[in-house]
């Protein structure tokens, strides 16, 4: 790829240690840019490139005004909470991670002249009556369920955007993330291919939540991390671009690929794969339209579902390994 190598902009993450963030930090630090992280969670992520001189961290809330000696002439915003594990246990924060976060970051953008990105993602389409879901369809989201500070919460993110764009001339990218799983993500996150991962190496019951019929369609990190860089660097601006894999799964076949691909490995673990009451407004079916991100981008993920899960196996292994 060769976005980000012409100029190597300055570049401000928040949220870089997190998951997606983390990979995002490591692909720009190796196209020579300058990075700078916004987070105030672990750094474990980042571990192997701490030493970078091209990296600094900086260990603060999106929610407190930024830094101004940053100056950075790109952002990605991707700080926040993204387990539906978590938006049971701190609703609020991820409420207000994601507005006075977003105002923060376009504050930043605002006032330094610089190119934001913000990752919002596939819920704001909520249980959705149109499958593939293009960038047009305006969803169907319960404003008060259980998911609603994040489904709510990321279509007030898109909202401060546009009205940023439209009072200050904002220069903005919307991408709007499908399922990522890969290496890095914690066996606690919640989110369903790290638990499955996790379950499966050390021979547990790989629970599905519901009958198995509900279904994703997961990208695989480095996947999203391209479509991330190449929309940022792009010249679209209109709206929303939807960056996800059109391969729909169901729970029951991703466990079933999960458990396989583990027993191919002859590791001698074997687990179950047992079902539990579904979770309520858990979305049924989601699929991305990719039909702009392939126009305007000329993206679409590379990454089969085995490879990702055999990757994402061996680093769970790597890292079991690593504590021992
Ligand atoms: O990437 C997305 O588009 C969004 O996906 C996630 O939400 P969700 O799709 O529900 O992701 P998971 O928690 O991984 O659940 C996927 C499916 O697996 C099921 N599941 C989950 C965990 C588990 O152990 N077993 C299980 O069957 C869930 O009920 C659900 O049907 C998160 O809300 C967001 O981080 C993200 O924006």
């Amino acid at each position: 790829m060769t976005v980000g190598s012409k100029q190597a902009p300055r570049v401000l993450i928040t949220g870089g240690a997190g998951f997606l963030g983390s990979h995002l930090v490591k692909s720009l630090l190796s196209g020579g840019n300058e990075v700078i992280v916004l987070d105030n969670g672990s750094t474990k992520n980042l571990e192997d490139v701490k030493s970078n001189p091209k990296l600094e961290i900086i260990q603060a809330s999106v929610t407190d005004p930024f830094p101004s000696h940053i100056l950075a002439s790109r952002i990605y915003h991707l700080a926040c909470h993204a387990s539906p594990k978590q938006f049971g246990l701190r609703p609020l924060e991820i409420l207000e991670t994601c507005y006075t976060g977003t105002k923060n970051a376009l504050e930043a953008a605002r006032k330094w002249n610089a190119r934001i990105l913000l990752a919002s993602t596939s819920e704001v389409y909520g249980n959705p009556e149109v499958c593939p879901q293009p960038e047009t369809y305006n969803g169907n989201v319960n404003c008060f369920g259980p998911r609603a500070c994040y489904d709510e919460g990321k279509r007030v993110v898109e909202a401060l955007a546009f009205a940023y764009r439209k009072q200050y001339s904002v220069d903005l990218r919307i991408a709007r993330i499908f399922n990522v799983y890969g290496p890095g993500m914690p066996a606690s996150d919640g989110r369903v291919v790290c638990s499955f991962v996790d379950a499966a190496i050390h021979s547990r019951d790989l629970v599905i939540t519901g009958d198995g019929a509900a279904s994703r369609c997961f990208q695989y990190v480095s996947d999203c991390v391209e479509g991330l860089r190449l929309l940022m660097e792009s010249s679209w601006s209109k709206g929303p671009v939807n960056i996800g894999s059109e391969t729909e799964t169901t729970m029951a076949k991703l466990a079933g690929i999960v458990v396989q691909r583990l027993a191919a490995q002859k590791l001698g673990r074997s687990s179950r794969i047992v079902y539990k009451d579904a979770v309520e407004d858990d979305p049924q079916r989601r699929r991305p339209d990719w039909g702009l991100a392939r126009r305007v981008l000329g993206w679409e993920p590379r990454v089969s579902l085995e490879t990702g899960i055999d990757r994402t196996v061996a680093w769970f292994l790597a890292a079991e390994d690593a504590c021992r």
